[in-house]
């Protein structure tokens, strides 16, 4: 019999930390060898992440999304609106890293690319993660806090930067959280939700 499938959509901004993105992909693929569901992976990127990271170095098997693929998507009537049907394919969005810029716009509701019009969008039924990555000095801005509220108010969830020394020399909070916190955590949801809604 098939493995269940949990169907996992990660966004990438512009966040230096983005550069972590094939390491985090590349363990939660590691997970499907050794668990009863395997993981299918969309990952959304910014224009801004792109910087960070090559989209060519992701496995094969996981499928990219950029700002391009929406407009190459929908050309007419009934053509699939592609940030509405990321959001209806996926269990769950986790957003590592996210930017000062692209925090701030969720906050606002503000929706000018692919991935943020996918979580204006949002089944806030459906699991929300976020992972806050910037600089201490954007971090301890009295604006961070205001727009990280918010995003908590809606039922999304903080995965908190870590103190590190930054790219930049800095050291302080604003370090992405480690790739083995934010995959214990997307695991332990991809379970309950695997094996409590088959129960
Ligand atoms: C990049 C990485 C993961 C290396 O360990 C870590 O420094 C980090 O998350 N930095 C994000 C903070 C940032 O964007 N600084 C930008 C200017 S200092």
């Amino acid at each position: 019999m098939d493995k269940k499938k949990f169907k996992l959509l990660v966004g990438a901004t512009g966040s230096v930390a983005a550069l972590k993105i094939p390491i985090l992909i590349d363990s939660l693929l590691e997970l499907n060898n050794k668990q009863q569901y395997i993981f299918e992976i969309y990952v959304v990127v910014t224009e801004h992440a792109k910087h960070f990271f090559e989209t060519s170095e992701l496995p094969a098997v996981v499928k990219i999304y950029d700002d391009a693929v929406e407009w190459i998507s929908w050309k007419n009537r009934g053509d699939p609106v592609v940030h509405i049907e990321l959001g209806k394919w996926a269990d769950m969005m986790i957003i590592a890293p996210l930017d000062a810029n692209t925090l701030a716009k969720m906050a606002q509701g503000l929706c000018d690319n692919l991935l943020t019009c996918t979580t204006r969008a949002w089944d806030m039924n459906k699991p929300l993660l976020f992972c806050p990555a910037m600089n201490t000095r954007m971090w301890e801005h009295p604006v961070t806090c205001k727009h990280i509220q918010t995003l908590k108010e809606w039922g999304h969830e903080e995965i908190p930067p870590i103190k590190k020394q930054l790219i930049c020399g800095d050291t302080g909070v604003g370090a992405m959280a480690e790739v083995k916190t934010i995959v214990d955590r997307i695991k332990s949801i991809a379970d309950d939700k695997v094996f409590n809604t088959s129960k």
